[in-house]
């Protein structure tokens, strides 16, 4: 039976999504993600998306890594989601939708092309050393960095992620160089195992990092530049809550197709 695709992109973290709202999603074939998303022998992506049906949402996410195992939150993922549920025509501009971490309320701009993701509230952020541990709904890790141009985010950000502390649960490792008026991020990627164009999650972690780190309060707007291009993280922080949280990028169809 041959199984419809869809690939989108936002930010340049690219994803592979399936319509799976005509039955419930009961069993799914692991390796089968895992090749589908494989750039070399698959379609190549960072995670795979199952777009199914909610009594009491507009639709429930289920994201996959590109290892081919349930991930936690994908931020990037979501807003492509959304960009995916509108073309379904599951949805208008505005929805609200089930994820892994929760409830998320998105909204979408006028040309289709850019997504508001809400994401979830922040309470905690710990230190281990000079870097910074969080959750936005996937685990990060936070360290300045800098000339991250020239830097080696593969090698160094997975002896982070497979030291002792993390190897066992994993962890998304972000680095990142204040260049004034934005913050440069690059980011190894738990699951991918790789390093990824933009990271969703990892882009709200930076940004409340260096909040906290440069004791900042308030609403504040914090504009981001990855490798795949801009994105904007707005949040408001009393300096123990990281609350009303989105995370504002592009998420765009890149093309189409059935796979067997
Ligand atoms: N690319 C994602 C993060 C996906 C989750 C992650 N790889 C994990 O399971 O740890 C994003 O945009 O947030």
């Amino acid at each position: 039976m041959k199984t419809k695709f869809y690939k989108y992109q936002g930010a340049g973290n690219d994803f592979i999504l399936i319509d799976h709202t005509h039955s419930t999603l009961e069993h799914t074939d692991n390796q089968f993600i895992e090749d589908l998303c494989h750039r070399r022998f698959g379609i190549g992506a960072d995670g795979l998306m199952f777009v199914t049906k909610h009594e009491n949402y507009d639709f429930e996410m289920y994201y996959f890594n590109a290892d081919g195992k349930l991930g936690s939150m994908c931020g990037n993922g979501g807003r492509c989601i959304v960009a995916f549920a509108k073309q379904l025509g599951i949805i208008e501009r505005e929805t609200n939708f089930l994820a892994v971490d929760g409830p998320h309320y998105a909204r979408i701009s006028e040309n289709g092309e850019w997504v508001d993701l809400q994401m979830i509230d922040v309470n905690t952020i710990t230190k281990d050393g000079e870097a910074y541990v969080l959750n936005t709904g996937s685990p990060h890790y936070v360290t300045i960095q800098n000339n991250l141009k020239d830097f080696d985010v593969f090698s160094e950000g997975k002896k982070i992620r497979y030291n002792q502390i993390y190897s066992e649960k994993g962890i998304n490792v972000n680095f990142v160089e204040d260049q004034g008026d934005h913050l440069f991020v690059r980011t190894y990627e738990r699951g991918v195992e790789d390093e990824t164009y933009a990271c969703g999650t990892g882009v709200t972690a930076v940004a409340m990092a260096i909040a906290k780190h440069k004791n900042q309060t308030g609403h504040i707007k914090t504009d981001i530049k990855v490798l795949g291009g801009d994105i904007k993280i707005e949040f408001d922080y009393d300096g123990a809550n990281f609350t009303n949280v989105f995370l504002c990028g592009p998420a765009k169809l890149v093309f189409e197709g059935e796979v067997n």
